[in-house]
């Protein structure tokens, strides 16, 4: 166990009620109120390497990089402390993260109503579209990195945090990190990492919030990309120029070929929304859909969502009401509220 949890120390008191709420890859995450201002924070504490003498300049300035990010889907970071060897970030604090809805929802056996669906997707193509130009790479977007506001509000934290380190397999406190919405470039040992990379997460992302279930829920390396294979069909040198280049392409992969019928089950999308998955989920990393590109896509055409963004606050009472009633009856079919 980490031995460096005095948060209130190293704060001298700027910051009161102070909550653990989290933790991750780089740090634990608190809740905390800033007294001077009287709002809530959400304060990220980074583990810095033992060995090293304090926390590496490279990455102090990615961090204050971040710091320019302005846009209503990031989670805007307030400040950066550095006080006794430990680098805290301070950002806004969002009512809960994505994988929490999922997880009030999926006993429910029923699903994210199809406006959330959109309205979701739609904020977070902005805010890569919004970095991608920026050429700020995300490179670990997962539910748990995608906070919701009760207004609906979605906004992607950690972003550019993870571009100073390799990717790693073990978090803070060595639990496994999940490899579920990892691109199939980065499980074959390429090193390129370019803004693709999200969008393939994001396509995950996408086909888990239609579904309230994840796409390629894969145990380990090998797993994981034979997950992606049952679907997208086994990458060769003609879906995918070069493929077999990488590191840990092996011409014995078992062969499967791609199975749209299967995607639109496991993603329970369709029409314009399953063919935005299609176009996101494509081998080679140049030929995925940009977020830019995304946005423009058919499938935003209809966009009452925009005006009309729907509350959480709303969703989550539904979502109570119906556990309530259902729980005396036997489970449903799935459906939308
Ligand atoms: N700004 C925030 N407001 C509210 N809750 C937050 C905020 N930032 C993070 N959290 C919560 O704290 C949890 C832990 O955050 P943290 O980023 O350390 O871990 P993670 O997202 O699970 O993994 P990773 O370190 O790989 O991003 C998040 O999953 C989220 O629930
Ligand atoms: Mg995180």
């Amino acid at each position: 166990m980490p031995t460096d949890l005095a948060p209130e120390q190293d704060l001298s008191g700027r910051f009161r009620s102070l909550r653990r709420i989290g933790e991750g890859t780089y740090g634990v995450v608190f809740k905390a109120i800033h007294v001077r201002d009287n709002v809530k924070c959400a304060l990220k504490m980074i583990r810095t390497d033992r060995d090293e003498e304090g926390i590496p300049s490279t990455c102090l300035r990615e961090i204050s990089c971040i710091k320019d990010l302005q846009h209503d889907n990031i989670v805007t970071l307030f400040d950066i402390i550095y006080a006794n060897s430990k680098l805290y970030m301070v950002f806004e604090f969002i009512d809960r993260d994505l994988k929490n809805l999922m997880e009030m929802l999926e006993p429910t056996g029923r699903m994210l109503p199809k406006e959330y669906v959109k309205s979701f997707m739609w904020q977070l193509l902005s805010a890569l579209s919004y970095c991608h130009l920026r050429r700020i790479v995300h490179r670990d977007l997962k539910p748990q990195n995608i906070l919701v506001s009760d207004s609906g509000v979605v906004k992607i934290a950690d972003f550019g945090l993870a571009r100073n380190f390799s990717f790693p397999s073990r978090n803070y406190t060595h639990e496994v990190v999940t490899l579920w919405y990892r691109p199939p470039e980065i499980l074959l040992g390429s090193q390129r990492y370019s803004t693709s990379l999200d969008m393939w997460s994001l396509g995950c992302i996408f086909a888990e919030i239609a579904s309230t279930k994840p796409l390629f829920p894969g145990e380990c390396e090998i797993s994981q990309l034979f997950k992606i294979f049952e679907i997208v069909g086994t990458p060769n040198n003609k879906n995918w120029p070069g493929v077999a280049d990488l590191p840990h392409y092996k011409a014995v992969f078992p062969q499967w070929s791609f199975d749209l019928n299967k995607l639109e089950e496991m993603s329970c999308l369709t029409g314009h929304g399953l063919d935005v998955l299609q176009e996101i989920l494509r081998y080679p990393p140049e030929r995925r859909l940009t977020a830019k590109g995304a946005l423009s896509h058919r499938y935003f055409l209809q966009n009452e969502f925009t005006q009309n963004r729907p509350t959480v606050t709303e969703l989550i009472k539904q979502i109570r009401m119906h556990s309530r009633a259902s729980s005396s009856s036997s489970r449903q079919e799935k459906s939308t509220f």
